[in-house]
């Protein structure tokens, strides 16, 4: 058999044993210098997870190391797209909580067996190393890292904690307060934070790898040691004293019975974050019960949902130029978000004023992003103000962010006739307006769509991409493929009152109105939304959306649904007509002069069908999207919900809340509703549909 030359990234070049050998998922080699070098390929897969046999066969290769021990050991990854993503994800749902401590205790063998080598151990990391793949790093005695690369513990998100040494030994390493913030917050660093805490030992251009492992082999390379603090928190006091302030820190954004991951990490650090043998056994134990709860099954329900909207984004979108028409908040951020991706833009207003402001806020999401110099510098060179839009005529997508009304709308469709490339698509960020009203007045229907971005296009992922009547499959696909290209996730809907997200959004927001009117307060009502689990009280959104914004969008709907809705309050007209807009001008419900409202209240006393009367009507409404052919099925309805308002990740979407609650419950509850307070609450029709 010949030898197997692997090149990362084109640059270190290695010669592997012969392709085959029986390392599976590993390949290994030793050079002329008797350093072993381990690189991990998993097989059948373009990313690295870490699962059963790719630990089976480490567990195989260093019982060899320890027969015959290198110089030193190097462990990295074969893949283009990094190190490692983690355990396997999909393979957790197999897993009873007996079978996962096995494995669990298994893996911890082979980590602790890198660790105890004699020779010494370096990691070399490009691109992701998550979870379970970051703490085959930490086993390891240096971590040498290429630009790019990034290390966390995205654990939380799934309802879990770290499940492999991570626990004990990145506190060990770095220090149990930033330890604890990485894996409270799931948030990854990128190298400079990395190299910064103490989490790498050096940075290194690719090219420079092979003598960074030669320096680390050499021990010339000095390993980061934690500091006075770490020490301080050997004393159960001092952990406790810091426990306290984690837990009061987490509740503020997840509280317990919803996320209990977090408070299962802090009471275990608490306990035994001064002895390693207890952190491991105990991270072993909870990491298998968190395995099992409904917030984690439900958090990793979410994780594939994003998957199935990852997958309609990919694809050639052929979109090499967009020219964006309108400067203000959205077609901003709009034109920011794709010129970071790599997208030739021009944008167009008819005012000069906002163009100035548009660059500016494309500025501070490239800080927000993290980017460096040189990507902010390439982002902003991309993003051309065009006052006259000269860029309209080299544009292969066109798309309009003007004032939220038809006629402004069809205005500007009539003045694009004759000056748009062949081939051009059009696109419409309307939030509310119907699309097959609006190809009316395009130049080409068929080349026509909704491409519904969410404030603040920089923060939310979703992009409701609606197709009208006309719209071509290859449009709404290559508009699809658009969204993935620029980071964002596409949900293929078609046309409807509100689409999908807002006409299940606005009965939310209009039955907070009327309960206000009924002399409910606004903090009960968005505490009682908040305990639920939604990210923000109904009154909070509509303040945040812009009451002229979500008046215009209720109105839209109340004209054009058979669907009975709540009445648009009074006071919400009244406030419209005062200026009293919400975040934007200050003042809405709330008083935001000061900064964001953070509701709270006693919620003794309020109605006890206060939460069914907020949450029930966006069931309903998703049942009825789903029974009109809108959306394409209910996972989609439930990722949209989730991707686009933060819907209860925890509870999987609203319609899987609707199935694990029981659907005759949730339509008998409905019903009650309806003969309680009106027609409004009357079951969908589409429910018995659901299964
Ligand atoms: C005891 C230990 C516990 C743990 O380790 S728990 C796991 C902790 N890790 C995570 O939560 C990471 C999850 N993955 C991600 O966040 C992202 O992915 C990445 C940042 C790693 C990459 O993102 P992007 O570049 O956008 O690629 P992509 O399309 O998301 O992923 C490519 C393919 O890789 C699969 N995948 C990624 N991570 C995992 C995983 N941890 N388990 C199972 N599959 C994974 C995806 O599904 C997809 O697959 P397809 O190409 O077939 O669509």
């Amino acid at each position: 058999m010949t030898g197997h030359v692997l090149e990362f990234l084109g640059e270190t070049k290695l010669e592997l044993g012969p392709v085959g050998e029986a390392d599976g998922n590993w390949r290994s080699a030793r050079d002329e210098n008797d350093v072993l070098w381990l690189v991990l390929d998993r097989v059948g897969s373009s990313v690295n997870t870490i699962s059963e046999d790719v630990i089976r066969d480490l567990d195989a290769i260093v019982a060899k190391a320890e027969a015959e021990m290198p110089k030193a050991l190097v462990i990295r990854s074969a893949k283009t797209a990094g190190f490692a993503a983690g355990a396997d994800i999909s393979s957790f749902s197999e897993m009873s909580d007996v079978g996962a401590a096995d494995l669990l205790r298994q893996a911890h063998d082979v980590l602790d067996r890198i660790e105890s080598l004699s020779c010494p151990t370096i990691c070399v990391v490009h691109g992701a190393a998550l979870g379970a793949g970051f703490e085959i790093a930490l086993s390891c005695d240096y971590r040498i890292a290429t630009p790019g690369a990034s290390f966390g513990f995205p654990e939380v998100q799934l309802g879990l904690h770290p499940g492999l040494g991570g626990t004990f030994r990145l506190p060990a390493l770095i220090g149990p307060t930033d330890a604890m913030t990485m894996m409270l917050t799931g948030k990854t660093a990128h190298t400079k934070r990395a190299k910064s805490q103490g989490i790498v030992d050096a940075v290194v251009e690719e090219r420079h790898v092979a003598a960074a492992v030669e320096a680390a082999a050499r021990g010339e390379i000095e390993r980061q040691r934690p500091g006075l603090t770490s020490r301080a928190f050997g004393l159960e006091q001092a952990r406790s004293l810091a426990a306290r302030q984690m837990r009061s820190q987490t509740e503020k954004k997840a509280p317990k019975e919803h996320y209990p991951a977090s408070y299962a990490l802090i009471d275990l650090w608490e306990k035994h974050g001064d002895d390693r043998d207890a952190m491991r056994a105990g991270e072993i134990e909870s990491f298998a019960d968190l395995l099992g709860t409904e917030t984690s099954k439900n958090l990793r329900r979410v994780f594939f949902l994003q998957q199935s909207l990852k997958e309609a984004g990919r694809g050639e979108d052929g979109i090499a130029h967009v020219h964006v028409i309108g400067a203000g908040a959205m077609g901003a951020e709009i034109a920011a978000m794709a010129a970071i991706k790599g997208k030739s833009l021009t944008l167009g207003d008819v005012e000069t004023a906002p163009l100035g402001k548009a660059v500016r806020t494309a500025a501070k999401i490239c800080e927000d992003k993290h980017l460096s110099g040189t990507e902010m510098r390439d982002a902003l060179d991309r993003l051309m103000p065009d006052p006259k839009g000269y860029g309209l005529a080299r544009a292969d997508l066109v798309i309009e962010a003007a004032s939220e009304t038809l006629e402004v709308k069809h205005k500007i469709f009539a003045d694009l006739k004759g000056k748009l490339k062949e081939g051009a698509i059009l696109a419409t960020n309307t939030s509310s307006l119907s699309i097959a009203k609006l190809a009316q007045a395009a130049p080409d229907p068929s080349r026509f769509a909704g491409l519904h971005f969410f404030n603040p296009v920089s923060r939310v992922d979703l992009v409701e991409v609606v197709a009208g009547p006309d719209t071509r499959d290859e449009v709404a696909q290559s508009l699809a493929a658009f969204c993935g290209s620029i980071g964002k996730l596409p949900a293929l809907v078609r046309d409807y009152p509100g689409f999908v997200v807002n006409r299940t959004l606005v009965p939310y927001m209009l039955e907070a109105m009327v309960l206000m009117d009924e002399g409910l307060s606004k903090e009960v009502i968005d505490t009682a939304a908040l305990r639920f689990g939604m990210p923000m009280g109904p009154v909070t959104l509509a303040d945040q959306v812009g009451l002229d914004i979500g008046l215009h969008v209720a109105e839209t709907l109340q004209g054009s649904l058979d669907t009975p809705m709540p009445a648009i309050s009074d006071d919400l007209r009244q406030k419209v007509e005062a200026g009293h807009l919400g975040k934007k001008s200050g003042k809405g419900f709330y008083d935001w002069s000061e900064g964001s409202p953070h509701p709270s209240a006693d919620l003794e006393g309020a109605p006890d069908d206060l939460t069914d009367r907020l949450i029930l009507p966006m069931l309903n409404a998703c049942v009825e999207v789903l029974r009109q052919g809108i959306a394409r099925n209910a996972d989609q309805v439930d990722a949209a919900m989730i991707f686009a308002t933060g819907w209860a990740p925890f509870r999987g979407g609203p319609l899987h809340y609707a199935k694990a609650r029981g659907i005759d419950e949730v339509t008998a509850r409905l019903r009650a509703l309806s003969d309680a307070h009106g027609p409004r609450f009357a079951p969908d029709p589409g429910w018995g549909d659901l299964g």
